[in-house]
């Protein structure tokens, strides 16, 4: 593909949290420049006309920063922006959301689809069988988020490095937390709330890239 996605910080959108277009553009504008590996259009509501409109434009304002845009849980949205000429548009599916076989079929070898493991290696083993991109897992801390994900320990991060695919941790991670999973062998660290919840989203995205460059993690309380 092209663009180096396969470590660093993974942002997911929140209808919440970004509610109009305006807000979602400008976070996702800000989130960018401050550096990061992956961005996820996560939209639950059923509004159709929105969700088309929104992941157009953040296909396009990705496409600027080299940065692959990930749709959660639709392939037909997925499709649509493929079809439109937007090549570095991926997808991510949980379990409820239909078989990433078939959405490898659709989208073709070279798309980024990731998938929800929860903490659970039978589940990344059929993920990485059926083509998946990336291993997700979590959620590793509370989460405001998706209160009801179930709860996942660390070490399953270190047993999925023999799927060698790229490791995502999520769920309730923030610039303080986030060290647990990163040493335990995240490659992503991905976060909701511990970036579009905060101000100032460049800086912050700076800051948290800074964390997770030190290796040491301590000290660094800028
Ligand atoms: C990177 C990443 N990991 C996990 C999820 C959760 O997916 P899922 O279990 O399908 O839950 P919803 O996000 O659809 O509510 C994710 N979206 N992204
Ligand atoms: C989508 C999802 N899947 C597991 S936890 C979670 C929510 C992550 O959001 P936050 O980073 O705010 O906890
Ligand atoms: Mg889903």
């Amino acid at each position: 593909m092209g663009f180096r996605w396969t470590q660093g910080l993974y942002a997911i959108t929140d209808e919440t949290l970004l509610p109009d277009d305006p807000t979602l553009l400008s976070a996702c504008e800000q989130a960018l420049q401050g550096g990061l590996a992956l961005l996820q259009y996560r939209d639950k509501s059923a509004d159709g006309p929105k969700r088309w409109r929104q992941a157009q434009a953040l296909a396009a304002l990705c496409r600027g920063y080299g940065v692959p845009l990930i749709i959660n849980d639709d392939l037909e949205l997925t499709c649509r922006l493929q079809q439109k000429g937007h090549r570095h548009v991926g997808l991510h599916l949980g379990q409820e959301d239909g078989a990433l076989s078939d959405a490898r079929k659709r989208l073709g070898e070279q798309v980024i689809i990731g998938a929800t493991c929860h903490d659970r290696l039978d589940l990344a083993e059929q993920a990485a069988r059926e083509g998946a991109s990336y291993l997700a897992f979590g959620r590793f801390f509370t989460s405001s988020t998706k209160p009801g994900a179930p709860p996942a320990d660390p070490c399953c991060l270190r047993k999925a490095a023999r799927f060698g695919l790229p490791r995502v941790a999520i769920g309730g991670i923030n610039g303080e937390n986030m060290s647990v999973v990163k040493e335990a062998g995240a490659d992503l660290i991905a976060m909701v709330s511990g970036i579009f919840g905060q101000e100032n989203l460049k800086s912050c995205v700076e800051r948290l890239n800074r964390r997770l460059d030190n290796r040491t993690f301590a000290n660094d309380h800028g």
